[in-house]
Order: structure tokens, then sequence, then C-alpha cells
């Protein structure tokens, strides 16, 4: 069965937010390093050597164009890892000259929770060890910083800092879990809600609230559309002669006709009880009504087996309407039914098309 509707249901809301989430975290520090970047070099640069102060500056304007790139385009896992490869350096060369008073190893502790929240535990960890390694290098090599750290110092900020490493990737791993749990479950609740559970093919519901709006926002994608409404002819008697069970085995042999004659991209619901409507994106009245046609004539001719050696056929009856540019849905499903209505009106098994009113 066909089941590529389906996947167009997806978590926008779910992940915005968590987006939202990594963003403001990785900015909330990049405007902390903003501030004391230029606060440093506006009260320093006539001290500092050429180079520092312009390494300083270039790493303060990248992290501002980062900051544009993101907000122009939405790409965090690049901007991130730029920003925090930046932050990196910039807290190494602190442990390197030891920062004011020898207070440089304080501002380290920050860096893990940045990293695992921004970049998720598999990237957060590879910037997290390389800052570790590094410090380790910088504390444990007398001759290669400028600062020199005591013993109890070095030992109880890599004992703090293991620790600060440690529960960050736990409370990273466990809220990755955790989020992902809840974004299947709900996935799959927002699937069922929008699924017809007998036929499997979507529903009334995912029409209005997943079709409709598309409509708008993407008209380009689907317009000019057409619409048939789809009801099986006598379907009230066919369940009084053989059962309501076998009624519903014929709903759902109906849906296999669908699928047997209509392409992946059309979009089929089962509108209620023994209705149906097909969305034809693309497609204008003429090819609506030949595919409508074939469909008519298929499901006609098409026996559906009952009991051993025995089998029923079944008819059905469309109405269409086309959707343009400009037109409304409502009109054109409203148009639709009053075709079916004629098409039933004329004695069943019949295809009647109309052109929708246009506002
Ligand atoms: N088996 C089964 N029957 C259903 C289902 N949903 C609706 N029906 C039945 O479909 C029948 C529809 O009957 P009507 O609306 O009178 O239409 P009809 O008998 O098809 O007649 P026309 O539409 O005029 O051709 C009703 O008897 C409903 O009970 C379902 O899920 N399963």
């Amino acid at each position: 069965m066909d089941q590529n509707w389906l996947n167009a249901i997806t978590l926008n809301s779910v992940d915005t937010a968590d987006k939202q989430r990594r963003a403001f975290t990785l900015f909330t520090m990049a405007f902390f390093a903003i501030v004391l970047i230029t606060s440093l070099v506006l009260s320093n640069y006539q001290i500092y050597a050429l180079p520092l102060t312009i390494m300083l500056v270039v790493s303060d304007v990248t992290i501002v164009l980062c900051m544009l790139y993101y907000f122009r385009t939405g790409a965090l896992v690049p901007v991130s890892c730029i920003i925090l490869s930046i932050i990196l350096l910039l807290c190494m060369a602190l442990v390197y000259t030891g920062g004011k008073e020898n207070t440089a190893l304080y501002w380290l502790m920050f860096y893990p929770i940045v990293a695992y929240v921004t970049l998720g535990l598999k990237v957060g960890s590879v910037l997290v060890a390389i800052m570790y390694f590094s410090s380790l290098a910088l504390l444990f090599s007398p001759n290669f910083g400028q600062a020199h750290y005591g013993q109890v110092e070095t030992s109880r900020f890599l004992a703090s800092f293991s620790l600060v490493i440690l529960f960050a990737a736990i409370s990273e791993y466990f809220r990755q879990k955790s989020h992902q749990k809840i974004a299947g479950i709900t996935l799959i609740e927002k699937r069922d809600a929008l699924t017809d559970p007998l036929t499997g093919l979507a529903n009334r519901r995912y029409i209005y609230e997943h079709i409709q709006p598309r409509l708008e926002a993407e008209a380009a994608n689907y317009l000019p559309m057409s619409v048939l409404l789809i009801d099986l002819d006598n379907f009230k008697s066919l369940n009084d002669s053989y059962g309501h069970d076998f009624g519903d085995q014929v709903l759902i042999a109906f849906t296999s006709m669908l699928h047997d004659k209509l392409r992946g991209t059309d979009i089929k619901a089962r509108y209620g009880g023994e209705e149906f409507i097909i969305l034809l994106p693309k497609a204008g009245l003429t090819i609506a009504h030949s595919v409508a046609e074939k469909l008519r004539a298929y499901v006609a001719q098409k026996q559906i087996p009952y009991d051993v050696g025995q089998s029923i056929s079944i008819t059905c009856s469309i109405g269409i309407a086309s959707l343009e540019r400009g037109s409304q849905f409502s009109k054109a499903i409203k148009h639709a039914d009053e075709n079916l209505y004629k098409a039933k009106a004329k004695g069943r098994n019949l295809v009647v098309s109309g052109l929708s009113e246009v506002n």
C-alpha cells in the first residue's frame, strides 16, 4: 500500500523548539564572547601585540558574521562548529597566558555544557575532548605556557572540570533519548489521527489540517488541481445483503483499486462512510475527467470475491471540480459534491465534471 503521504507528516513544531533551544544557548555564549573580546581589545589594544589584537578582532567579526549567517539561512550546525571552535581557541589562549590573576581555568567550565547542548553528544564530545586534552598539555608542560598553575589548583580544576563534562554528557545523553522517544510517540499519534484505520488511507482531517494549508502556502506545487469526490453506489443495500463486515472488505478492496489506478503523488483520502476524495495536483478538468472515467470503468469490471467461487462487483459515482489560483478549496469541494449529486441523480456509475467558481 502506498504510504507516501504519511512521510509528509512531520513534527516541525517540536524540531523548531529544539533548534531554538540550541541556538539560544549558543548565541547567549556568543553574546558574552563578543562583549568580552570587544572590551578587551578596546581597553588593551595599546599594550597588546598587534597579532593578538588582530586575532581578537577577526574572532569577534567572525562570530558576528556567523550569527548573521544563521539568521539568514538557519544553518545551525556549521555556525555552531565555527563559533565553538573560535571560543575553544580563545579559551586555550587564556589558559596559556593565565588570564587576569591566573583565573583562566574558571572560564573553561561553561564550555562542555554549551558544546553538548548546541552540537549534541557526538560532535560536542569531539570539541570537549580537544579542550580537555589541550588543557592537560598546557597544565603539565611547565615550559609551554606563560602561566604557572599550582599543583592543588591544577588537580582541583581537573577534578571539577571532569565532573562538569561527565554531568553535561549524562544530561545530554538522556535528554536526547527522551526527546527521541517523545518525538516518536508524538509522530505516531499525529499520523494515527490523520489515518483512516479501516483502509489505511488518509482521512478527512488530513485533507483539511495538512493539505488545505499547503494549497495556500505552496500553490505553485499544487494548482491548478482537480478534486474528485467518489461515492460507492447503493452501499446500504450491499451492507444489507452481505453484512457489514463484507461491506468493510469492499471498502478495503475499493482502496486497492484506487492504488491500482491512481499515481502515488495523487492525494487519496477516505472522506467519510463510503465516500472518498482524490486530489490531482497540477491536473486540469480534462485530465481529471479521463482519470476518473478510467477509474470508474475499472471499478465496475473488477470482481470482489465474496465466498468460495462467488464474487460481486460494485460501481461508483464521481463528481469533479477544479481548483484554480484564487479560488477557494471549500468552493471546489462544494462544486464537486454538486456534480456527485448530479451523477447519482442521472443513474449512478457516472462521472460528472465542471469548473469551480473563481473569486
Ligand atoms: N460496512 C461499512 N458500511 C459503512 C461504513 N461507513 C458507512 N457505511 C454505510 O454506507 C451506507 C451509505 O448509504 P447511503 O448514504 O444511503 O448511500 P448508498 O446506499 O450508497 O446510496 P447512493 O449513495 O445513493 O448510491 C450506510 O448504510 C452506511 O452505514 C463502513 O465503514 N463500513
